[in-house]
């Protein structure tokens, strides 16, 4: 259960003023997700119900939220299925609650993906290249906080919880990344962390992308190799067992690159791309696992996966 931060009905009442949705009629928190407290909230105005979901922030500060915010609704509005967030009445698409920054967002119809079709891998890697494009538009810059310096850093805190086998990956997956220049790729907006359940799908209509905190301006094909290396696996209940589903990959890169095709760097730096991504989650995993945030309520996302992902990638 992540809701860390309680809201009332009177303190959701006195929210929601600053904002042209009617009244409130209910409320309730959202089980899914771990980083941020998320309710649904049900308002009428006009006779006409309307559905939203109310995000309190937990780990972000004021600053850095209206890049994120803003790309959500510049993406919206140019098309590209994310929740558009509401204006408030005062200023903006951020506001104070509980002392902590939150938002309200626009409720998208349909569900995560837990076992992705070849149609749902097709229709992400075309919306994913049309993300990527309306985002050259963009004004907005956030560097990426979670590329290869962060993951060197925290390579440095886990890497003692390493065997000699997994050191030696890791130390050789390094040296393979500093030496590219992934500068002189395409870059841009990114969403930077779109895996299954950050898509929402109403059978194989995709009603929306969400989640979208970890948005950066960065390399476009990592941004690809993320979403290949969750949604075209076949999974199994032992991450040494997992594979990768040749269609599910050919499906979602052809439909990619029909909407942006691939230059001969990118066509080259495939293989880099899908490690240097499976390298940012066995970081990101290893450093959640061996050292959990105190107070965190976590559900602890297995590094094994990557490391599997990374072996897979290497061979
Ligand atoms: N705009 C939306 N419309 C409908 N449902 C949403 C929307 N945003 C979030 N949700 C629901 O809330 C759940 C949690 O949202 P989200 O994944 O953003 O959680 P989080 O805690 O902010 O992030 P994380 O998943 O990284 O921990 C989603 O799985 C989805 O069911
Ligand atoms: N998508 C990430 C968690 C959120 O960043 C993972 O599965 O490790």
């Amino acid at each position: 259960m992540s809701v860390y931060t309680v809201v009332s009905q009177g303190e959701l009442v006195e929210f929601l003023k600053d904002y042209d949705v009617g009244a409130l009629l209910s409320f309730e928190g959202i089980s899914a997700g771990i980083e941020n407290t998320n309710y649904f909230v049900n308002t009428e105005r006009d006779g006409r119900q309307l559905q939203f979901v109310l995000t309190i922030f937990e780990h972000h500060t004021f600053d850095e939220l209206p890049y994120f915010l803003n790309i959500m609704a510049f993406m919206a509005e140019h098309k590209i299925p994310t929740a558009h967030p509401i204006q408030t009445l005062s200023n903006g698409y951020l506001k104070e609650l509980k002392g902590k920054p939150a938002a309200l967002v626009e409720r998208l119809k349909g569900g995560g993906v837990e076992q992705p079709s070849l149609k749902q891998c097709e229709v992400m890697g075309e919306q994913l290249a049309r993300f990527h494009l309306a985002g050259q538009d963009f004004s907005g810059f956030r560097q990426n906080d979670r590329g290869l310096d962060w993951m060197k850093t925290t390579l440095a805190l886990v890497n003692d919880f390493f065997d000699a086998e997994q050191k030696q990956m890791v130390k050789e997956e390094f040296e393979l990344q500093s030496g590219i220049d992934w500068h002189s790729l395409p870059q841009g907006v990114i969403h930077a962390d779109l895996f299954c359940d950050n898509a929402l799908f109403s059978g194989d209509e995709l009603s929306g992308i969400i989640d979208l905190y970890y948005a950066c301006n960065s390399v476009l094909l990592y941004d690809l190799a993320v979403m290949v290396n969750d949604w075209c696996r076949i999974n199994s209940t032992d991450p040494k067992q997992i594979v990768f589903d040749q269609h599910k990959i050919d499906a979602m890169l052809q439909a990619y690159r029909s909407v942006r095709p691939l230059n001969a760097l990118e066509q080259q730096s495939w293989n880099a791309a899908l490690r240097l991504a499976a390298l940012r989650f066995f970081m990101s995993r290893s450093k959640d696992k061996y050292l959990p945030r105190e107070g965190e309520m976590t559900q602890i996302k297995d590094p094994a996966v990557f490391e599997r992902i990374l072996q897979i990638h290497r061979s």
